[in-house]
């Protein structure tokens, strides 16, 4: 009995042996404190999720709750629990993978709206009670004074623009009156359960649904006044979460962005000229409040999306070299985004990308590619290819990466060059890639060594506000990850973020103080728990 045991613990330590939350020495407060939230986590295992799942037997048509359960659903019993709480609080180290355009949430998204008198609103056909829920409402800044009042009167002709506030207040009672209107627009920014899990439960289907809504955010967040405001909430909302530093994508498929004058003719320097703008009044702001040493800063990926030709990509990879080297301490990486499944595969860009290093190359300038890869249930399928193109064209981070873990050599390959992956366990499942957290291939990553980092991608539309949501999902899903995981995880966001190597020294050094701060005050809150043998 004892040489089984001793085989069978020395055959899980060859198993798990590469992985990365297993290559540092951890302090006894660290493993007091890895033990409380695994007590916490086994405890409300039962009184969370098992207590609920007895609570629906004998109605078929509530959802299965257990813990790593689709989001959508959970997210309302997941914030009532201790170990969200216990999260919230955790130094989360970069945020590595975000779409700018999708990361305020959407109520704030309106409010902003409504604060612009000139934002107009139109519909394409006339609302009715049943097409509401897929009225697409158009928005647009306009200086010339509209003499619509309504969009839910018999008299509105489809296409005429209203003033947004007049949209509002003249909304019929009918639809809702004016929290209706709110409602109405909230839903088209966002995707909810039910249109997750049952009307477009397929990939394909959610991701029309998903696109729908940055055709409706799209146009407010292109306004001057508003970009400054959303910038600014994004980063207020990321440092309450315990983010510090931030590499955003930036969508530049669009040429301009409307200025005050209602004119689309903001060219993107003047977008990163506000960015700039906004991000030190945010840090003085932080200074004043005694907290300049919550953030780090924020950083901007290039993007634009993969229904450019690959002669169009010219224009985009031109206008990011002359950003670069107008800003070149803010641009620091490239890619190419939308859905992969459907839209152009790296290989059909191959020659407009190595055109791009080149001319780098000869400028002195280096832009690296931080490629959308493996966004896919495919397998040898072109967006599962697109890992392999990534890889060669030495992209130095994969986003998302979801099919990774079918290429034995590929994971040798990211384990051993450090190319991590930017993994979006949410955005994953409503978008139904994965039906739940435990069918999410993460594991596999994090078994065979390969740097993770946890991204919370578009989290307007999903409602995965900062990156406690995503930790949390990954840490009760699997009986392995323990809190020492998710510190690897977010000591890896800031060891692979695109930060010069001083200012990564530096990221590191007050995330490893915050970090050893978090520990303490675990062991002073749940020390007694935390002496107990779990595991
Ligand atoms: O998960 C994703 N995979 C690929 N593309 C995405 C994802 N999330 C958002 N976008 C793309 O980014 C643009 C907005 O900046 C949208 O066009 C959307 O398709």
């Amino acid at each position: 009995m004892e040489q089984y045991l001793q085989n069978r613990s020395s055959l899980i330590d060859q198993d798990l042996s590469f992985r990365r939350d297993r290559t540092k020495a951890n302090t006894v407060s660290e493993l007091s404190a890895d033990r409380a939230v695994r007590q916490i986590r086994a405890t409300e295992a039962d009184s969370v999720w098992l207590a609920n799942e007895s609570a629906y037997y004998g109605d078929d048509t509530s959802p299965c709750i257990f813990p790593g359960m689709q989001f959508l659903t959970a997210k309302s019993l997941i914030m009532q629990t201790k170990l969200f709480k216990l999260l919230v609080k955790m130094p989360k180290g970069a945020l590595l993978h975000a779409h700018l355009d999708a990361t305020v949430n959407a109520r704030l998204l309106l409010k902003f709206a409504l604060e612009h008198p000139c934002i107009h609103i139109r519909l394409s056909r006339p609302l009715t009670i049943t097409s509401i829920t897929t009225a697409i409402p158009e928005f647009r800044p306009l200086t010339a004074a509209s003499s619509a009042l309504s969009l839910t009167s018999d008299g509105y002709v489809p296409g005429e623009w209203v003033p947004i506030v007049k949209a509002r207040d003249s909304f019929h009672e009918n639809f809702g009156g004016p929290e209706g209107f709110d409602k109405w627009i909230v839903d088209a920014l966002m995707i909810n359960p039910s249109e997750a899990y049952e009307q477009y439960n397929t990939t394909n289907k959610i991701w029309r649904k998903f696109q729908s809504t940055f055709a409706v955010s799209s146009v407010l967040i292109r306004y001057k006044p508003i970009w400054r405001k959303y910038i600014y909430e994004f980063l207020s909302s990321s440092v309450d979460d315990g983010i510090s530093y931030i590499e955003a994508r930036i969508n530049f498929h669009y040429k301009h962005m409307f200025g005050e004058d209602g004119e689309e003719s903001v060219p993107h320097r003047e977008w990163l000229i506000d960015l700039e703008e906004v991000t030190e009044q945010f840090r003085q702001t932080l200074k004043q409040q005694g907290r300049g040493n919550e953030f780090v800063g924020i950083k901007v990926i290039y993007t634009t999306v993969r229904h450019a030709t690959p002669e169009g990509l010219e224009w985009y990879t031109e206008d990011c070299i002359q950003l670069k080297q107008e800003f070149p301490h803010l641009i620091i990486g490239f890619d190419l985004v939308g859905h992969e499944d459907s839209l152009k595969p790296l290989i059909d860009y191959i020659d407009p990308l190595l055109k791009f290093r080149k001319r780098q190359e000869e400028l002195g300038i280096d832009i690296p590619f931080v490629f959308h890869a493996g966004e896919t249930t495919g397998d040898g399928t072109k967006a599962d290819m697109n890992l392999y193109d990534a890889i060669l064209l030495g992209t130095k981070r994969i986003g998302h990466g979801f099919s990774l873990y079918k290429h034995p050599k590929l994971l040798q390959i990211c384990r051993e060059r450090g190319i991590a992956v930017e993994a979006c366990p949410i955005s994953n499942e409503i978008l139904r890639l994965t039906s739940s957290m435990p069918m999410h291939p993460l594991p596999a990553l994090l078994n065979q060594g390969v740097p993770v980092a946890l991204c919370s991608d578009d989290p307007a539309v999903f409602g995965n506000m900062g990156l406690t949501f995503d930790y949390f999902q990954v840490l009760v899903a699997s009986e392995t990850t323990g809190l020492l995981t998710l510190g690897q995880i977010a000591r890896d966001s800031l060891q692979h973020s695109l930060l010069e190597p001083a200012e990564k020294e530096h990221a590191l050094q007050l995330w490893e103080s915050r970090w050893n701060f978090f520990i303490r005050s675990i062991v002073e809150d749940h020390g007694s728990v935390g002496d107990q043998q779990v595991n």
